[in-house]
C-alpha cells in the first residue's frame, strides 16, 4: 500500500500527554484543542491529516464531509460510537481505536462491582453472595465483571450473540436467550457497543420480564437501557436501583436519571484511572506511528482489508489492481456505466490478497467517475453505492502463475483485462482478448489502441505521433496479427488531442499510470 503520509494531527480531548509525545518525536506535528463547538471543529478540521478523540467529541457526518485530507481518526479508547463509522468509511478515513484494551477492560470491570456494592450499601441490606447477575455483552469487560462478581459469590449467566457458550463456560459464566435471562436476575450488568441493535436493550418490555426490584448497571453507553423506560421502572418499583456511569446526553441535561432517590451515577468515570488512560493514549499513538511507517496496521474497525497490505510483497500487486482498473475503464470510457465487475486471481502468490485487489481494481475503475475519491478504505462501499455488482474469486492457478484478471460487463458486452507482476513491477498481459507478445509495462503514460495488425500501422501512428512532438518510448504488439487486436504505445507525454488518431484506428484511449 502507498504510505499513509500523517504530517498533522488534532488532539480534541485530554488524552493522556503521552500521545502527543510519541506523536511528536515520530515527526508529527501535533495541535491539542479542547471543548471546540461543532462550528469550531468543522473550521479546524480541514488542515489536519489525523484527529484523535475520546468520547465527548461527536465526529459526525458534518465534520467527516468538511475535513479535507483526513486520513485517520484515532480514537483513545474502546467506544466509536461518537464517529460516524460509515461517513468516515465512505471518504476513506480510517477509524481505529485502542487495540490493547485488556487494561482498560480490568479499569471499567471494577466499575460494575462498585455500582453493586454501593446499591447495596445504600439500598440497605442485601448479601451479593448467591445472587444472580446476568451480563449483557461477554466481550473483553463482560468477562472481568463476571470473574470479580463471582468472587463475590454471585453466579453469572449471560448472553451474546458472538462469544461461544462453550468458551464463556470456561469463565464462569452460563450463556441463554435474552428471554431466559431477564425472569432470573437479581442484578443485570450491560456491556455491549452502542449500536442499533443494543440500543434499548432494556426497554419496557424487557423490564416487564425481569425479576421485580432488578438493580441494573450501564457502564457501557447511555441508551443501551433505554432511560425514559428506566425512570418508569424505577417510579414502579419494577427496578429496584440503577448505577450510571453513563447516559444518553453527556452531561446529562435531564436530571431525572441522576437524581433520583435509587440511582448511583457518574460522569462516564468507567475507564479513568490515570494507567487505562495512559495506556490508551500510548496506544493509540503508537499505532498511527507504526502505520506512517508502513509496519502494520492494527485497531482499524473500518478498514480491514488494509491490514494485510503492509507486507512489502502486497504493494506491487495493488499497484497492479489499479492499474487494470484504470486500463479497463480508460478503454471502455464511451461504454459506461459497468454494472458488474468480476476479479479473478489466481496463484500461490495472490491467495488471501482477493480482498485488497478488489478493493484496489475498484479504486481504478471509480477514480475520476466516483465523485468521491476512492481508495483502499471506500472503493467498495462506493462501487455498492453506484449499484455496481463486484465477486471475486482465487483459482490456484498451477499453470499461468500469479495473475489478476477482471472483468466488466457493460449492458451485457464484457471487457477484460490481465496483468501480473514481473521483476518487480506490474504488468499488462492481455487486454480484451488481445494477448501481448511482450507484457506491457504499466508505468508512464500508455496509449492503447484498437486496429488491424497492417505493415502501415506502426509507420502511421508513429509519424502522427512525431507531429504531435510526443516521442514513442516503448511498443507493445498483440500475438495475434488477424482481426482487430488491441496495441499498446509509451508515450513521453499524452497527446492533446487524440482525434487525430480516428482514421488509423477503431478505437483508443490514452492514460497515466
Ligand atoms: N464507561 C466507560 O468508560 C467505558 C470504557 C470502556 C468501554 N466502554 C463501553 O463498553 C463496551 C464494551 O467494551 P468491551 O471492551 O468489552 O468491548 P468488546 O468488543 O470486547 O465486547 C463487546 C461484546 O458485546 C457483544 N454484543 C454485541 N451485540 C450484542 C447484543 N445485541 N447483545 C449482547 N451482546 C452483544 C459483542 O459480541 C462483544 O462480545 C464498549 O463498546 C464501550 O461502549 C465504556
Ligand atoms: O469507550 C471508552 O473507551 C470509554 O467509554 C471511555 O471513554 P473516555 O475515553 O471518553 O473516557
Amino acid at each position: 500500500m502507498a504510505p499513509i503520509s500523517i504530517k498533522r494531527i488534532l488532539i480534541s480531548e485530554s488524552v493522556d500527554p503521552c500521545c502527543k509525545k510519541i506523536l511528536q518525536e515520530n515527526g508529527i506535528q501535533v495541535t491539542e484543542k479542547q471543548n471546540m463547538s461543532k462550528d469550531d471543529l468543522i473550521a479546524e478540521i480541514k488542515d489536519y491529516d489525523g484527529l484523535v478523540v475520546r468520547s465527548a467529541t461527536k465526529v459526525t457526518a458534518d465534520v467527516i464531509n468538511a475535513t479535507g485530507n483526513l486520513q485517520i481518526i484515532g480514537r483513545a479508547g474502546t467506544g466509536v460510537d461518537n464517529v460516524d463509522v460509515d461517513a468516515a468509511t465512505k471518504k476513506g478515513i480510517i477509524v481505529m481505536n485502542s487495540f490493547n484494551l485488556t487494561h482498560k477492560a480490568i479499569t471499567v470491570a471494577w466499575s460494575t462491582p462498585v455500582f453493586i456494592v454501593l446499591m447495596i450499601s445504600q439500598f440497605m441490606g442485601a448479601e451479593m453472595y448467591g445472587k444472580i447477575l446476568g451480563i449483557v455483552g461477554l466481550g473483553r469487560i463482560g468477562k472481568e465483571v463476571a470473574t470479580r462478581m463471582q468472587s463475590f459469590g454471585m453466579k453469572t449467566i449471560g448472553y451474546d450473540p458472538i462469544t461461544p457458550p462453550e468458551v464463556t463456560a470456561t469463565w464462569g459464566v452460563d450463556q441463554m436467550s435474552l428471554e431466559q435471562l431477564w425472569p432470573q436476575c437479581d442484578y443485570i450488568t450491560v456491556h455491549t457497543p452502542l449500536m442499533p441493535s443494543t440500543a434499548g436493550l432494556l426497554n419496557d418490555t424487557s423490564f416487564a420480564k425481569c425479576k421485580k426490584g432488578v438493580k441494573v448497571v450501564n457502564c457501557a453507553r447511555g441508551g443501551i437501557i433505554d432511560e425514559d423506560a428506566l425512570l418508569r421502572a424505577l417510579e414502579s418499583g419494577q427496578c429496584g436501583g440503577a448505577g450510571l456511569d453513563v447516559f444518553v446526553e453527556e452531561p446529562p441535561k435531564n436530571r431525572a436519571l441522576v437524581n433520583h432517590p435509587n440511582v448511583i451515577s457518574c460522569p462516564h468515570l468507567g475507564a479513568s484511572t490515570k494507567e487505562a488512560q495512559a495506556r490508551c493514549g500510548q496506544d493509540i499513538a503508537l499505532q498511527i506511528v507504526d502505520m506512517v511507517m508502513g509496519k502494520g496496521l492494527v485497531g482499524a474497525v473500518n478498514a480491514q482489508v488494509l491490514a494485510s497490505t503492509f507486507s512489502p510483497g502486497s504493494h506491487q500487486w495493488i499497484k497492479l489492481g489499479e492499474a487494470v482498473g484504470v486500463v479497463l475503464k480508460s478503454c471502455t470510457t464511451s461504454k459506461q456505466p459497468f454494472s458488474q465487475v468480476q476479479i479473478t486471481t489466481q496463484g500461490d502468490c495472490l491467495k488471501g490478497s482477493s480482498g485488497y485487489m478488489t478493493s484496489a481494481v475498484m479504486v481504478g475503475l471509480l477514480t475520476d467517475v466516483s465523485k468521491s475519491c476512492p481508495n483502499l478504505v471506500n472503493s467498495l462501499t462506493l462501487a455498492k453505492e453506484s449499484g455496481i455488482k463486484v465477486t471475486r474469486n482465487h483459482s490456484e492457478g498451477l499453470t499461468q502463475g500469479d495473475s489478476c484478471e477482471v472483468e466488466i460487463s457493460v449492458n451485457g458486452s464484457s471487457y477484460r483485462a490481465t496483468g501480473s507482476v514481473q521483476g518487480g513491477a506490474p504488468v499488462l498481459l492481455e487486454l480484451n482478448h488481445s494477448v501481448f507478445r511482450q507484457p506491457v509495462s504499466l508505468t508512464g503514460n500508455l496509449l492503447f489502441f484498437k486496429a488491424a495488425a497492417s505493415p502501415q500501422l506502426l509507420p502511421s501512428v508513429t509519424g502522427l505521433l512525431a507531429t504531435a512532438g510526443v516521442e514513442m518510448e516503448s511498443f507493445s504488439a498483440p500475438a495475434a496479427r488477424s482481426g482487430d487486436q488491441w496495441f499498446c504505445v509509451g508515450l513521453s507525454s499524452l497527446l492533446g488531442d487524440l482525434g487525430a488518431l480516428k482514421p488509423l484506428v477503431k478505437e483508443a484511449a490514452q492514460l497515466s499510470v
